[in-house]
């Protein structure tokens, strides 16, 4: 059993008066002024600062197996407690790749053993992420680890009948296909969004129908496979518009979008620095507003980093050499302040939905995302909405430092995050777990 926590004064979604919080192993306690907690209990200040549920990121890289020199699930899951995650869903493309239960099991049990952050296990859809043979879905969900999400993230899983395939099974097993939108045959060689920018800085283009004519396709699938499909990392505006489509037909169609897509454009890539490559690239303007309304509207249904650590010398080269992806756990929340609440596209609620309560739903756990009320789970972030701070690469969490918010000052801090009751993150340091145990 860990000491109560007792947080006074806090805005519970920032809405209404002032409130104590007090917090249990497990659950919340109770709500209410002037609340009395145990002898040991530890007193958070909660004046001026915001209680939401604790975030769940369906979308990161935590690079165990494989490449344990850019980021660990003990490194990755301190970055998690301090960006106000209390879940995160760790991709499959790991070395080797998380396609039998052997690799997802290890993942949660080591996410247990961490004890900052529950870390499931997505597993891939085909073995070794080739797109040809489909993996042991059945097998991995039925393992301790319970993988609820599949994903070739990284690859497409292009080839149509494979994902037809994949879809059917899904359905039937009760688990989420999330697809990296990716029609390689017209990526081939690209590195940055196809328009201008990339015509003037010589780069080979990414064409927005890469992405778009597999959200198409694969709502179609969804539809006659009657099965659920996840739009990974949305970055065009006629994403939006394809997802509003399928979700005006009924398709069970989810989209996620990230911090960079809703932050960043491809004027960025003036300066050829490698920090700037990802996958999908970042893309104009319009597409960035695009994806700011699309959340706000609720098209797009939440918010994932796809945190994607990379060693130095893999992004420290020539632009076309950088490996894609950036970093994004501790980063998203201010990200989601700056782009979202501070044009007041969102209000609190809308954060708590886009970074918990929809994600939770979207995979089906039932321990996270969920309303702050009596007997409810635990899983809180406390933020102060008026913070600013400086991001530097070095300071944070992760093995790697690939930000592309290096020196930015952004708006919103993450106090406290609260695991199951027990915290995993105060005023920017981390409380090294006891460790949960392995369920
Ligand atoms: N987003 C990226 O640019 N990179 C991701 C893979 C992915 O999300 O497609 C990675 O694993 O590094
Ligand atoms: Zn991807
Ligand atoms: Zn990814």
């Amino acid at each position: 059993m860990s000491p109560q926590v007792l947080i006074r004064n806090v805005l519970v979604y920032g809405e209404g008066a002032p409130t104590d919080v007090l917090l249990g192993d497990e659950q919340i306690l109770a709500l209410g002024t002037d609340l009395e907690a145990s002898p040991d209990a530890e007193v958070i200040d909660g004046a001026g600062r915001i209680l939401l549920p604790g975030f769940v990121d369906l979308h990161t890289h935590l690079r165990e197996p494989g490449r344990e020199d850019t980021e660990t699930i003990d490194t990755g899951s301190a970055a998690a407690a301090l960006g106000g995650y209390t879940a995160v869903f760790a991709m499959a493309n790991t070395d080797p790749v998380a396609d039998s239960v052997v690799v997802t099991d290890h993942v949660w049990r080591r996410g247990q053993e961490v004890g900052l952050v529950d870390v499931h296990p997505v597993g891939a859809v085909t073995v070794g992420l080739a797109g040809t043979q489909l993996a042991e879905m059945g097998t991995m969900a039925a393992g301790v680890g319970r993988v609820r999400m599949f994903s070739d993230d990284g690859h497409c899983v292009h080839d149509p009948l494979i994902m037809r395939r994949a879809l059917e099974y899904s359905s039937s097993l009760g688990v989420l296909i999330a697809q990296h939108a990716e029609e390689p045959r017209l990526t081939a060689g690209a590195v940055a969004h196809e328009g201008p920018t990339a015509a003037r800085l010589g780069l080979a283009g990414w064409p927005r129908a890469a992405e778009e004519s597999i959200v198409a396709r694969d709502a179609l699938l969804a539809r006659d496979a009657g099965a659920r499909v996840h739009i990974c990392h949305a970055s065009t505006a006629g994403t939006v518009e394809l997802v509003r489509w399928a979700k005006a037909q009924g398709i069970p169609i989810t989209a996620e979008v990230t911090p960079h897509h809703l932050m960043l454009d491809d004027s960025r890539l003036e300066t050829y620095d490698g920090v700037n490559r990802v996958n999908p690239p970042l893309r104009e303007r319009s597409d960035v507003e695009a994806l700011r309304r699309g959340l706000a509207e609720g098209v797009l249904d939440c918010v994932a980093t796809d945190h994607a650590p990379h060693a130095e010398q893999d992004k420290c080269c020539e632009f076309s050499q950088a490996r894609p992806g950036m970093l994004g756990l501790e980063t998203a929340l201010s990200i989601v302040v700056e782009t979202m609440v501070r044009p007041g596209l969102l209000d609190w609620r809308g954060v708590a939905k886009v970074m918990s309560e929809r994600p939770a739903e979207i995979v089906g756990l039932d321990d996270q995302g969920r309303p702050l009320e009596v007997g409810e789970p635990a899983n809180v972030v406390l933020v102060d909405p008026d913070a600013e701070w400086t991001v530097r690469g070095p300071e944070l969490a992760s093995v790697a430092h690939n930000t592309p918010y290096e020196a930015m000052t952004l708006p919103g801090k993450v106090v406290a995050t609260v695991l199951r009751g027990r915290i995993t993150a105060l005023d920017g340091a981390v409380r090294p777990g006891t460790g949960s145990g392995v369920r």
